[in-house]
């Protein structure tokens, strides 16, 4: 896989291996979340944050933002004490630091603003930094408004509409992203059946009232949209997917690129990750990085709807998959510099 600039390094503090990958910046400064995670061997964080990496390049040239694609990786080999992981966060600030500004770091899987704080004493290079510190926070919010514009395309073009009154969804992963897009299908009179590897999510959606679904089950379950907001690789070549609709957050769902086309072949409309979760980044960079208000920013991830209501229409007409006409649009946007400049700001319809 080709990328820019990749950057390991062992922390002089922490002795934990960091790194950065900078896949492109043709569009712009390289922006992605930084990664806090156990991985079994250094090699497979980084197979992860080159494929992360890659993810954002399209994810930013699809939401047509002036950004490129990056990602960092914390390859952790145990859980850290706080003043462990303090010390782990700042060896990473000063690996950030050096590529002086060519990546830009976020929250990601792992991470979130309040570690952005510790990035931001050795580094400027941070977003969603605490609201309280003069940051937008966490984009959880944002991200699940772009899942619902995206859903909406996906609706209209499955089902005929985009209601989801009476519709079932299944959402896999009751996390920030998770929880916001069940209290919102809730609210629009979805039966929203949930599914968690951890025993306090669990508790929390059955706080809410939402059924449960164990998560060997989920891909299986008879629904209308599964919405997939919990980790990666979840779709491979077999993998028997019951819903006729597959939309959701989490990062590089299918194993590989091919599984597009099997999901087609199956009837099954996959709408790509990188095109449904580019909300927290198109919210958060809209924010701090132009000084967009909230109502314009979150305009402009609404305009996913519109985005991904294109790339549905291309592959219906080439008679080709979602994932091939996001990636036309991306390589359009990358070769050209031109791309799908967000439209113009409408009032929004859900706010975060
Ligand atoms: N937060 C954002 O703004 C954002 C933006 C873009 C993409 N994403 C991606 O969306 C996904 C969800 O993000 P989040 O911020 O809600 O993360 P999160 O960590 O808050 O939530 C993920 C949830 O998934 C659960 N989970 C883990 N493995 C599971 C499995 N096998 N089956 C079911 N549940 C499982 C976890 O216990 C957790 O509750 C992640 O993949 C993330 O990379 C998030």
């Amino acid at each position: 896989m080709s990328v820019q600039e990749l950057v390991v390094r062992r922390g002089r503090r922490s002795g934990v291996t960091t790194m950065v990958a900078v896949h492109s910046s043709t569009l712009g400064p390289a922006v992605g979340g930084c990664r806090f995670k156990v991985y079994p061997r250094v090699h497979d964080a980084i197979d992860d944050v080159l494929r992360l990496s890659a993810a954002m390049t399209r994810k930013c040239a699809v939401a047509g933002l002036d950004f490129g694609g990056g990602k960092s990786v914390v390859a952790l080999d145990g859980v850290p004490s706080p003043e462990q992981r303090r010390e782990i966060l700042l060896d990473h600030a000063d690996l950030i630091a050096s590529l002086d500004g060519a990546y830009l770091v976020g929250p990601d899987v792992g991470t979130g603003p309040a570690d952005m704080l510790v990035l931001r004493e050795r580094t400027p290079h941070v977003f969603c930094l605490p609201e309280e510190h003069g940051g937008t926070g966490s984009s959880s919010g944002p991200t699940a408004v772009g899942v619902l514009a995206a859903l909406r395309a996906g609706a209209r073009a499955v089902f005929g509409d985009d209601g989801m009154k009476g519709r079932k969804v299944v959402i896999s992963g009751y996390g920030s992203v998770g929880a916001h897009l069940a209290a919102n299908l809730v609210e629009q009179g979805a039966e929203v059946v949930v599914s968690d590897v951890d025993e306090r999510r669990l508790a929390a959606a059955r706080e809410q009232g939402l059924a449960l679904v164990q998560p060997e089950k989920v891909p299986g379950i008879e629904a209308d949209v599964l919405i997939p907001a919990a980790v990666g690789g979840v779709f491979g070549p077999g993998t028997e997917v019951a819903a006729p609709l597959v939309v959701g957050p989490a990062n590089n769902q299918l194993t590989d690129d091919t599984v597009a086309e099997a999901l087609a072949a199956r009837g099954v409309l996959w709408i790509p990750d990188f095109v449904a979760s580019a909300g927290g980044v198109v919210y958060t960079l809209g924010r701090e990085k132009e000084s967009l208000t909230h109502a314009e920013a979150l305009n402009r991830v609404e305009a996913l709807e519109k985005t991904t209501q294109g790339i549905l229409d291309a592959a219906s007409a080439n008679g080709t998959t979602p994932l091939a006409e996001a990636d036309a649009l991306a390589e359009a946007r990358l070769t050209s510099g031109a791309g799908p400049r967000t439209p113009s700001p409408r009032e929004p319809r859900t706010v975060a």
